[in-house]
């Protein structure tokens, strides 16, 4: 293998997502003369545009798809190529993609994202949502169905029942409340009259969809087969496009075969006993049926008991990293998450080997505010300080951790209110050594603060609260609070000028 080495590069970066993208772009900006490729399975890369820097730690970005002839035009000294890294060979600094070409490195970072963790593999009725393609084949189903089952309560589920129309959505939830891994029950019952509520009027509508397919086929359109469809749910990750990020859901119609607006059922505590095909259920005993007659493509039936048939049924169980081609042969270390294990410096277990982004476990010692989400924002911020470490470790300079690890900070939207999450914001790891202070006006906003020990180390903020520089500023200070009592959320104070 070493002695085919088409080339040698000083670094290679696998993986055109935001991780990877900005990786390159740090590099190539620090050490103009080096040689860098980039590596991606992905006809597109993800670059990220309109950045602004809400407050120390918050910030908020656009992501849009682009041609990669754009990074080149930028950096003269950047390879792209667009092929799938097939195998690693940390001994020999050296890499193979599918197309059989072989590529020497002197320092690699690895960025290949995560895919679906789906319930089941194998069933052409569960899909997971990751990238462009996927998004668009959910698209094409749902013109066709009247009704869907959601499994998961993340970050998918809670967009997805919120923007579906014209279809009966049924929302499996494990949990008591919905939304359990970005808030409480409390603001989960803030948000619930949301789902019975029209949506308000959209604003003007994207003008250009900020994602799209594979370059459309010569009459235009998108194609789409279920061979295609098939290789993806068996998950070859050679195959996965990047991640879809904040908005996707604009560029794309959620729309069901019916007309109407959203009609969500809940179904909580309860996870997925089994997925029948409506051949199976032919040769089942009727009481399996329920209350459903049979003439759905698909049956789910969950753990309290219930079946329901459905035309698909949408798997947003989380996120697994990507690992698989870089694992074999290689002695990576890996997180119980099963992502590549990464130090303080971005480096895995292997020589010279860096990773960023979805794919990689942050194990250096956490700051108490911060924790690891498989995020946007985290991608960007990883890949941007890889890309540092890479270049310190080339120049011999040395380089402390991001100030941007000291505190967990996350702006995004979930049925149409504006939610910023700092710290631990759900008490994650406090145990019951923590209080709560709430403020909620139902239709207007939820402020929940988590003190411990007197001091905020966290906060859920939805709605135009305009609090989130304060409380960043607070938890940053760690300042004694106790003082102050539940005066700190006392709306009739401006607790801006308070602080200052
Ligand atoms: C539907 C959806 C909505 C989301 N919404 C938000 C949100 O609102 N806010 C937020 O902060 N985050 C959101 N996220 C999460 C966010 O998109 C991801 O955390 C982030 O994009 C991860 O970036 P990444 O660069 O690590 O990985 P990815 O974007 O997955 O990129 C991985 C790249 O590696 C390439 N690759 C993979 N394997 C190989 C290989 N063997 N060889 C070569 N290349 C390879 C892929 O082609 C791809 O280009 C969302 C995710 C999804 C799926
Ligand atoms: N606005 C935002 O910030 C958004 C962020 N994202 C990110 O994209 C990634 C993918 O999103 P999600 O798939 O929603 O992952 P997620 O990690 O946000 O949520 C996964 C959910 O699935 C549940 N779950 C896991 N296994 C299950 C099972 N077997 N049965 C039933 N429930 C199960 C979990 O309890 C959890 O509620 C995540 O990293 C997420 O953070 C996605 C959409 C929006």
């Amino acid at each position: 293998m070493a002695n085919r080495k088409e080339k040698t590069f000083r670094f290679i970066i696998v993986g055109g997502g935001i991780a990877g993208v900005t990786c390159v772009e740090q590099l190539s900006s620090q050490i103009p003369s080096a040689d860098v490729a980039l590596i991606t399975a992905s006809p597109h890369i993800k670059t990220v545009t309109k950045y602004r820097q809400v407050s120390k730690t918050l910030e908020e970005f656009d992501v849009e798809e682009q041609a990669s002839s754009v990074l080149e035009e930028k950096f003269p000294n950047l390879t792209v190529i667009h092929s799938a890294v097939k195998s690693l060979h940390t001994r020999s600094h050296s890499l193979e993609t599918t197309d059989g070409r072989v590529f020497g490195y002197e320092k690699l970072c690895i960025c290949g994202g995560g895919r679906p963790k789906l319930l089941t593999q194998e069933n052409p009725y569960v899909l997971g949502i990751r990238d462009t393609d996927s998004a668009q084949e959910l698209q094409k189903r749902l013109s066709k169905a009247k009704r869907i089952v959601v499994v998961g309560n993340g970050g998918i589920a809670l967009e997805l029942v919120y923007e579906v129309e014209g279809c009966e959505v049924i929302w499996a939830v494990k949990d008591k409340a919905i939304g359990n891994t970005f808030f409480d029950a409390g603001a989960a019952q803030f948000l619930i009259p949301s789902l019975e509520a029209d949506k308000p009027e959209k604003d003007a509508p994207c003008k250009r969809p900020r994602y799209t397919t594979e370059e459309p086929a010569p009459g235009g359109s998108h194609t789409f087969t279920a061979d295609r469809n098939a290789r993806r749910q068996g998950s070859s990750s050679t195959e996965a496009g990047s991640a879809l990020g904040p908005d996707w859901h604009e560029g794309i119609v959620l729309q069901g075969s019916e007309q109407g607006t959203r009609r969500v059922s809940l179904e909580y505590q309860c996870e997925v006993e089994k997925i029948f095909t409506s051949e199976e259920l032919l040769n089942s005993p009727p009481q399996t049926l329920g209350h459903e007659n049979g003439s759905w493509p698909v049956y789910i039936k969950l753990t309290n008991g219930k079946t329901f048939g459905c035309d698909f049924v949408v798997s947003a169980t989380g996120v697994v990293p990507n690992t698989e081609p870089f694992l074999h042969g290689n002695n990576f270390a890996l997180a119980d998450d099963g992502g590549l294990q990464v130090d303080d410096h971005m480096m895995t277990s292997e020589p010279d080997v860096y990773a960023a982004g979805d794919v990689c476990t942050a194990c250096w010692e956490h700051s108490p505010m911060w924790q690891q989400m498989r995020l946007w924002t985290q991608a960007r911020q990883m890949g941007w300080y890889a890309g540092r470490c890479m270049a310190a470790q080339v120049l011999s300079e040395p380089i402390e951790l991001d100030f941007c690890f000291e505190l967990f900070s996350h702006i995004t939207k979930f049925f149409n209110y504006k939610v910023v999450l700092l710290g631990k914001f759900n008490g994650q790891g406090l145990g019951s050594d923590h209080e709560l202070l709430v403020r909620c006006t139902k239709g207007l906003e939820y402020v929940k603060v988590v003190l411990s020990g007197g001091r905020m180390v966290g906060a859920v903020l939805i709605g135009e609260t305009d609090l989130e520089e304060t409380f960043e500023n607070l938890i940053l200070n760690e300042m004694d609070l106790t003082p102050y009592g539940e005066e700190l959320l006392n709306p009739n104070i401006d607790i801006e000028d308070y602080f200052d």
